[in-house]
């Protein structure tokens, strides 16, 4: 059996009209027949249906009708969300529609193709994988948490016990040395949610995603994007290389074995 979510995902990409994997299709592929993997599969699909309801739209709000319609005509009659929500949710694109898009994702976490789970390589705890493709170029998700100083970021790290993860990112921007804090597992703008940017793990040599910085219209912060450095299948994690070396911090680095 395998329960290799990259695996999973890798041949049962997530499309907004797929039909998830049935339990015979599952263990067929060599996949437990339990429902683990098919409800993440469904979730990362709903996710996907939202955010199309959402921006489908673009000149003016759609009429409780018009959403009802769609998504009888597409057969989206579960796993989505309901039209009501759609019409109450719906805001105008003031900018690009591009970055329309961003800045809902951002605000409301809502990145889609994208999961948390146990990742592969050793020790590492948690990582982020794609659930369906991704162009290079394309927007994954943001660092999110709270903007505060370097030199404020430097206090944390240096009060974290031995051993305790590190989930500041530091960061320059118009001649200001800044950082995210995302130290707290759950922000305090998404209490209920976590976050995939502070999850996602190192790779010096085989990462797929950098941070840029981005001054969105409509919000007062800088905000740190994480873009693909190239094309990512359904089913890879997604890393970074966080810029440290085994050398950094004036050798502290020799410490950590997963450098
Ligand atoms: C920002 S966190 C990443 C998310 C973390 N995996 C978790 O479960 O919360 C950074 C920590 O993840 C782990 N990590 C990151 N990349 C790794 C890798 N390539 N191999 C092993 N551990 C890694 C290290 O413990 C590091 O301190």
């Amino acid at each position: 059996e395998v329960t290799d979510i990259g695996a999973f995902f890798s041949t049962f990409p997530v499309t907004l009209d797929g039909e998830p994997p049935l339990k015979k299709k599952r263990v067929e592929a060599g996949f437990p027949g339990s429902r683990g993997l098919f409800d993440k599969w469904r979730a990362a699909q709903q996710k996907l249906r939202r955010h199309h309801l959402m921006t489908k739209w673009s000149k003016q709000r759609p009429r409780l009708d018009q959403v009802q319609s769609f998504l009888r005509r597409s057969g989206w009659s579960t796993n989505c969300i309901p039209a009501e929500e759609v019409v109450r949710r719906w805001v105008p694109p003031s900018t690009g529609q591009e970055e329309q898009d961003v800045l809902h994702y951002v605000r409301d976490q809502n990145w889609t193709g994208l999961i948390i789970t146990e990742s592969q390589k050793d020790g590492a705890g948690r990582g982020v994988f794609a659930t369906r493709d991704f162009n290079q170029g394309s927007h994954i998700c943001d660092y999110h948490g709270r903007v505060i100083s370097a030199s404020e970021g430097r206090r944390i790290m240096e009060s974290l016990k031995e051993g305790e993860g590190s989930y500041i990112f530091f960061f320059k921007t118009a001649n200001k040395d800044l950082c995210i804090d995302a130290q707290a597992e759950h922000c305090q703008c998404h209490p209920q949610l976590t976050t995939f940017g502070r999850l996602i793990n190192h790779s010096a040599k085989n990462f797929n995603v950098k941070c840029v910085v981005a001054k969105l219209a409509g919000l007062a912060e800088p905000t740190l994007l994480i873009k693909a450095t190239r094309d990512i299948c359904a089913g890879e994690e997604i890393l970074i290389d966080y810029g440290v070396r085994r050398r950094s911090f004036g050798g502290e680095g020799m410490d950590l074995p997963w450098l």
